[in-house]
């Protein structure tokens, strides 16, 4: 067997160089049967960079061959990853002499501290000229075994690379989240708090299996990794699926779906914590792993079906997702040893998630700013009038406020016109009532072409409209009206003669709106019983 040789360092994993026995025996091997299995051959060379366990894999033996060619013992530190190994054994062996042993793991606390993001970190003296480690792993959890040896510089450096990189991923979550609880707590949009909820569910997560959680919190129990893992993506699933009903409306497009998938992933989650509550691994092993797995697919499927329905705000979420679970699969892939290893293949989930947080975040927003614009409408629309898009009786009475104060306050002029279509029952009797209508919007056309800037055009009533008109004396605002009387008589909508009779009223002694526009009432009346199709004009004085 060629030795490692520890004159070149190198971050590589150490897979290829490793020889490897999967123990058979109901009860563990011996040291020294594990030696004498080598001695005879029995340990197979590995194929790939990455040792792979499956799912409650037998077992592993490791030999490891060095060559250290100074002549005096070298410092290497043993990195094994990642930090969720249940139970390990290195022993450094020279001459079938035992110069090291120790153990560590998840199921070892009084060792359990595993450096987070690289795993445990094991300082050996390696003697000069040839020598040998023995590893024995021994875990239930599907997991890629990732062994190094490295130098304390390489060591540090490590360190220092996944504290940035840790900090750069938590950062942007942690902005992220800040970012929508702000827009919960300003604009109560329950969308935005799902999404912090699920962000930090994954956060959470990700502080376990890297480690960062137990080393800070409880570096003596290292089983709240062990648990806290499973418990927290099932969780984590759960969060993502509450957040996607809600931002798709599944309840209004799908109601039954919507109630399936809430009792699906209560029960997942209920389930999950009873296995872990009864120390029951195993079980919660495959329901994490069947969990996980469907999560992305669901999240898919929904977005896409929600996007049929006629969401737009589905296409962001289909993209988002999507991202999610290219990297969620390229992870899980990568951990079970389907695709070949790489650094960026292991982390692909975080990959994933970064550009998944960041579209669902333009997914929010552009919901929001859906909701936005519908709102901008309604409230437009519960002003203006929809045949002929003047304003109505209820958004002049919230303009015309501020206008009649102004003049009242600054003695300024202010006049009204009152204008009502004549014989306009005739009109729609002969023509009927769409012919009716077109003549109500040529009129109405009309008028907000003669009115000015800052008037008011209001339709009044049915065939009735009235001009508030500010800065506007007596004999203006009836010249305007006079002019108004010509124009329309001349309009012809549809061939059709239609007449108008008009009344002004100017701003006197009047101690509120309702009471000019009274006036201006009356001289309508007295131009109708005129004979229709003229102007009458009433003056500063009231007459
Ligand atoms: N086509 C149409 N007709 C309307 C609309 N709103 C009200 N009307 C009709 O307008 C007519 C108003 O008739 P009247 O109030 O009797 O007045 P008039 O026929 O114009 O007679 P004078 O005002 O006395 O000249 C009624 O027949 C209403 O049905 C509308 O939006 N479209």
């Amino acid at each position: 067997a060629t030795a490692i040789d520890l004159s070149q360092p190198s971050y590589n994993y150490l897979g290829k160089d490793l020889y490897y026995l999967l123990e058979t025996r109901p009860q563990p091997l011996t040291l020294a049967q594990a030696m004498q299995a080598q001695r005879q051959g029995q340990f197979m060379q590995h194929p790939s960079s990455v040792l792979h366990l499956g799912i409650n894999p037998p077992a592993h033996w490791v030999y490891l061959p060095l060559e250290n060619q100074q002549d005096r013992p070298v410092l290497r530190y043993l990195e094994v990853g990642p930090v969720w190994v249940d139970r390990f054994d290195a022993y450094l062996v020279e001459n079938q002499h035992v110069l090291f042993a120790s153990s560590a793991g998840d199921e070892l606390p009084q060792h359990a501290q595993p450096v987070p993001v690289q795993g445990y970190v094991m300082p050996l003296q390696i003697p000069p000229g040839r020598s040998a480690l023995f590893l024995r792993f021994e875990t239930i959890d599907t997991q890629p075994l990732m062994l190094r040896l490295l130098t304390s510089e390489q060591q540090q450096r490590l360190i220092l690379w996944n504290s940035y990189s840790h900090g750069g991923l938590y950062g942007f979550l942690l902005a992220l989240i800040a970012f929508n609880l702000m827009l919960f707590g300003g604009l109560r949009d329950r969308n935005s708090l799902n999404y912090s909820v699920f962000l930090a569910t994954f956060i959470a997560l990700n502080l376990t299996y890297t480690g960062h959680l137990n080393a800070w919190g409880w570096p003596e129990t290292a089983s709240i990794t062990h648990y806290g893992i499973v418990v927290l993506m099932v969780a984590m699933a759960w969060t993502g699926l509450h957040f996607a009903r809600h931002f798709l409306q599944l309840a209004q497009f799908y109601p039954r779906l919507n109630g399936l998938i809430k009792h699906y992933s209560n029960a997942c989650l209920l389930l999950v914590v009873a296995f872990a509550s009864f120390d029951m691994a195993l079980p919660a092993q495959y329901l994490t792993f069947a969990a996980l797995v469907a999560f992305p697919f669901i999240m898919m499927a929904l977005g896409a079906l929600c996007w049929r329905k006629g969401l737009l705000a589905a296409r962001y979420f289909l993209a988002a997702t999507t991202f999610g679970m290219l990297g969620t699969a390229i992870s899980n892939l990568t951990v079970m040893g389907v695709l070949p290893f790489t650094l960026l293949g292991y982390r692909a989930v975080e990959v994933g998630l970064l550009i998944e947080a960041t579209l669902l975040a333009l997914a929010l927003a552009y919901r929001m700013r859906q909701h936005q614009a519908a709102r901008l409408r309604a409230e437009e629309l519960a002003r203006t009038d929809p045949l002929t898009q003047l304003l109505n009786r209820r958004a002049f009475f919230e303009l015309s406020d501020r206008l009649w104060s102004t003049s009242i306050r600054n003695q300024r002029p202010l006049a009204v016109i009152l204008i009502d279509i004549d014989h306009f029952k005739r009109i729609n009797d002969e023509h009927g009532h769409a012919t009716g209508d077109l003549v109500l919007v040529a009129v109405s056309t009309l008028l907000q072409q003669l009115a000015r800037h800052g008037d008011l055009t209001v339709r009044w009533g049915g065939e009735e409209f009235l001009l508030l008109l500010p800065e506007t004396n007596a004999e203006q605002a009836c010249l305007l009206a006079e002019r108004l009387c010509v124009r329309i008589a001349q309009l012809k909508p549809s061939g059709i003669a239609v007449s108008a009779s008009l009344g002004v009223a100017q701003l006197g002694g009047e101690s509120n709106l309702d009471e000019l526009i009274n006036t201006a009432d009356e001289q309508l009346y007295r131009a109708k019983h005129a004979g229709r199709n003229q102007v009458v004009c009433a003056h500063a004085a009231g007459e």
